[in-house]
């Protein structure tokens, strides 16, 4: 992510005074073209970021970069992506560190990579797995038009997360696929001990076979189970109150520690919260 005045080859997003955001990228002589008239992107070029440009209908647009969650919810999406407000769980509660070696399957549109990659940082690396190909296009290019490059810290394999080799370790697992327990005995002896598996599932029946299958392994601490609600507020003058609408559900979130070869499980009567 650059800092500083614009330049050319930056993503730019514009916000018009409707809030509808529009995306582009400069590069000199060119022209935006929005229904309210054009904006020339020699305007914006040396210009501070939080500046205001008029286009040819004289109408406002708010010029920043977009952030991480602004690039995620308009990029272009092959499969569903896993949404900010539960990316921010994911990487707490998964504890993905600076330098960790991070496991995901499936890729997807790639949005919870762009989230890895960042927070394990040059010092990590993120293995991808991604069974579909089409997805996994997606994935790659979002991933590097976030990046403006691909990622040295990342690999993508198109396949079956079930065929890793689990001689490649890896300190956190994350698992955003249809039937997550099917690659439960690959993911048992990739993860190191102390590692973390986190889980993310639709339905209540994925998260109880999920849940169920984890105690079965019998190698992971008591599963913890959660969701995430975020309620948007309209806060204007008195007229403070709860948005009309909101994102209701997304999935279910789990996370297991895995214990160390040979170790039963112990029976946990008071789960912490995940507050
Ligand atoms: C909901 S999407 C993942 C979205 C992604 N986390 C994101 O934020 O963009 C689930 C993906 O898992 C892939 N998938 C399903 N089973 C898989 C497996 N066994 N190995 C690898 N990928 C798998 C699917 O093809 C699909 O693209």
């Amino acid at each position: 992510m650059r800092s500083g005045p614009f330049r050319p080859g930056d993503r730019v997003q514009l916000t018009d005074p409707k809030g509808r955001h529009f995306s582009l990228v400069l590069e000199r002589g060119q022209s935006y073209h929005t229904h309210r008239g054009a904006i020339d992107h020699d305007k914006l070029i040396g210009a501070p970021e939080g500046s205001v440009v008029l286009s040819a209908a004289n109408t406002p647009y708010l010029a920043l970069r977009p952030l991480l969650p602004d690039y995620v919810l308009a990029m272009p999406r092959g499969a569903q992506v896993i949404y900010p407000k539960d990316a921010a769980q994911i990487l707490m509660w998964g504890d993905v560190f600076p330098g960790a070696r991070v496991l995901e399957a499936g890729a997807g549109s790639g949005a919870l990579t762009c989230s890895l990659l960042r927070a394990v940082g040059p010092a990590g690396h993120v293995r991808s797995y991604e069974i579909r190909a089409d997805h996994a296009e997606h994935a790659v290019a979002n991933v590097e038009r976030f990046y403006g490059e691909r990622p040295g810290n990342w690999d993508l394999r198109v396949g079956d997360l079930a065929d890793h080799d689990p001689d490649e370790t890896a300190d956190r697992i994350v698992l955003d696929m249809l039937a997550p327990w099917e690659v439960l005995p690959v993911v048992r002896e990739t993860v190191v001990p102390g590692g973390v598996l986190v889980g993310y599932v639709a339905t209540t029946t994925q998260l109880s076979t999920l849940t169920e299958a984890l105690r079965e392994q019998a190698c992971w601490t008591e599963p913890q189970v959660w969701e995430t609600i975020v309620r948007p507020w309209h806060a204007v003058g008195l007229a403070v109150r709860p948005e009309h609408r909101m994102i209701a559900h997304t999935a279910f979130l789990l996370t297991a520690r895995r214990l160390a070869d040979g170790v039963t499980p112990p029976r946990v009567q008071r789960r912490p919260s995940r507050g």
